[in-house]
């Protein structure tokens, strides 16, 4: 933990860095602005001391002096509260602001195991509420470090030069109160950071719940899911409550100092005063800097609150920012260069999160499969076989954990990701349309595309009678998820892009599954023409579907049963021809 600290600290200060012209203006302006709070007491006490002394025909005579002092003074205080406030709030939102940036690229950086393991909610969270407090503390904190500590030496220096046992009374008190508020302080860390998986939590739980609003409604589980938010909401509640009497015991400890202080000053004070040993200007003059130690007192107190609580969301934030990316590209890492699309499966053994080292558990057990360039091969067998395993590692969705898996010779594990990824196109059963419209969900496929050629892509996938016919055409809003259009529709814009992107290898995992017989013979059309001329992998549960693949592929238990052609496979009379018997008079029945 302790070690772990300073790096947390360092990685922090990285992001003053780019601001440093900044940070230092606000430092020295809040300083001449402590200076010239810092200041004013003196200069009272100058004015009642020649009062008292030299009459009010000297201060007469100075007047203009003084008042002019006194107008340069408040300029100079203005100038420099505008420069504190304004750019250095300005300062922590762009901090903030290139903190969540990294975030989000860390994020993109991420492979699917990584959001196998992590609640969307939670990383939402720390991408938006984690980072809340971090701007404030950014830029007031060094601020208040610095202006705070010099008034609060300052004044009580000038008070020790005025009497040293008053001085010394008042620093033992303050030496006393600081010690219980620093056990305070340590307390409030951990109640912190608990607030933040707290409000995580509720997050998360809004996530599954309204991003799985149809399935509630469909099943009447409202109540259900009323009762998760509800648990998670007064956990969230439980930490808060905790958190404010922390914060209230934090605060009456502050304020107790200052009636401390105070009492201090009218029982001692007074006491020096009636023994001779203090004027009563001197009082007067120790009572205004008991506010000028106090004051940035408290202000430092309330500081460490608010440390706290940036501390606890840039913990949260450094654990995302430091978790190293299990999929990346090897240092040495070529483009990929597809000539065939010639795609080869040797002895594959691939096991999901910590099971590599039980050879039983694994998924894929020593999965061998030749894939001959531009033909088409489907895998079929039974549910949880392996089948959308072996496509995901492919394009490197999970990397393997023994064998390999190449394309064209070049092994994936030693090409760069992007080119990867340009060269495999991926049409799942459950499409992802994002906020937008048609034309922006197709071009996504390659965003540099131009209208017509997004038209041209849209023609090949069969939609673009459809889009015509709609008001707004190309404009037409998709709705959330793509939720104004019908599963066959969304299926076709998915192919639509994958045209554009133009892929030399193509995976069509269950593409069909989810579509009606009608939506599903339009669909298969536009996939059969976009298979043509490339390496494809079907998985399909329809046989009918597969039955003119070039080769099929009966994967179980992680591994080729049976290849060959839908006759060759079912003159076989094995699992496969076992399935087509099966579903044929499923049909038929
Ligand atoms: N992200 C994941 N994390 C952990 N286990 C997984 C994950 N995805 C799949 N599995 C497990 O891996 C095994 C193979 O799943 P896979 O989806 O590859 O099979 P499949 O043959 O495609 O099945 P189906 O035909 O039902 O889609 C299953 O036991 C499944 O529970």
């Amino acid at each position: 933990m302790s070690s772990h600290r300073p790096t947390l600290f360092r990685s922090f200060l990285e992001y003053y860095r780019p601001h440093w012209a900044l940070f230092w203006g606000d430092t020295a302006c809040a300083i001449v602005q402590a200076g010239t709070e810092l200041a004013f007491p003196v200069i009272l006490r100058g004015l009642a001391d020649g009062l008292f002394s030299d009459g009010s025909e000297a201060i007469l005579s100075n007047l203009w002096w003084i008042c002019l002092g006194l107008v340069f003074m408040y300029a100079v205080r203005y100038g420099c509260r505008y420069f504190v406030s304004c750019w250095g709030h300005i300062m922590g939102a762009r901090m903030e602001s290139a903190m969540r940036r990294d975030l989000f690229d860390q994020y993109e950086r991420f492979s699917f195991s990584y959001f196998d393991r992590h609640n969307t909610g939670d990383l939402m969270s720390r991408l938006v509420s984690d980072l809340f407090d971090i701007a404030e503390a950014a830029h007031h904190l060094p601020e208040a470090i610095i202006v705070c500590t010099i008034e609060v030496v300052g004044a009580f220096v000038v008070m020790f030069l005025i009497n040293w046992q008053l001085a010394l009374a008042m620093a033992v008190v303050t030496a006393v109160l600081g010690y219980w508020c620093l056990r305070v302080n340590r307390r409030m860390k951990r109640i912190f950071t608990e607030n933040r998986e707290r409000i995580s939590d509720v997050n998360s739980q809004l996530e599954d719940s309204l991003g799985g609003a149809r399935v509630v409604k469909s099943f009447a589980n409202e109540d259900l899911e009323r009762a998760k938010f509800g648990r998670s909401n007064d956990a969230y509640l439980g930490s808060k409550e905790a958190m404010y009497r922390a914060m209230g015991s934090y605060q009456a400890a502050a304020a107790l100092l200052t009636g401390a202080l105070y009492t201090i000053i009218i029982v001692f004070g007074g006491y020096l005063v009636a023994a001779g040993s203090m004027t009563v200007t001197d009082l007067a003059t120790y009572a205004l800097y008991v506010s000028l130690f106090t004051t940035p007192l408290q202000t430092l107190i309330d500081f460490t609150e608010m440390f706290q609580k940036a501390r606890a969301g840039f913990k949260r934030f450094d654990e995302v920012l430091t978790t190293k990316p299990d999929i990346a590209d090897a240092p040495h890492a070529k483009p990929l260069e597809v000539t065939r699309g010639h795609v080869r499966y040797s002895d594959v053994w691939f096991s999901y999160g910590d099971d590599v080292q039980d050879t039983h558990k694994a998924v894929l057990q020593g999965f061998d499969l030749d894939i001959e360039p531009g033909r088409t091969y489907a895998l079929v067998g039974p549910s949880g076989g392996g089948k959308s395993t072996t496509c995901a590692l492919l394009p490197r969705f999970y990397d393997v954990d023994r064998g390999s898996v190449t394309i064209d010779g070049q092994d994936v594990r030693d090409v760069q990701l992007g080119s990867l990824h340009r060269a495999v196109g991926l049409v799942q059963q459950d499409v992802y349309l994002f906020n937008g419209t048609i034309a922006d969900n197709i071009s996504y496929g390659r965003p540099d595309a131009t209208f017509e050629e997004v038209v041209e892509a849209a023609r090949k996938a069969n939609i673009h009678d459809f889009v015509c016919g709609l008001p707004d055409g190309y404009e037409t809003e998709v709705g959330e998820r793509g939720g104004h259009l019908s599963g066959g529709q969304k299926q076709r814009i998915a192919i639509a892009r994958v045209f554009l992107k133009d892929p030399q290898i193509l995976v069509l995992d269950e593409a069909t599954s989810a579509l009606d017989n009608e939506s599903e013979h339009a669909v298969q059309e536009s996939l059969a023409r976009l298979a043509e001329g490339r390496t494809t992998l079907v998985i399909a549960h329809r046989l009918s579907t597969i039955k003119d693949a070039d080769v099929i592929v009966t994967v179980d238990g992680g591994r080729v049963a049976e290849v060959g052609t839908h006759d060759e496979l079912l003159a076989r009379g094995g699992t496969y021809a076992r399935y087509y018997r099966m579903q044929f008079e499923g049909d038929r029945g």
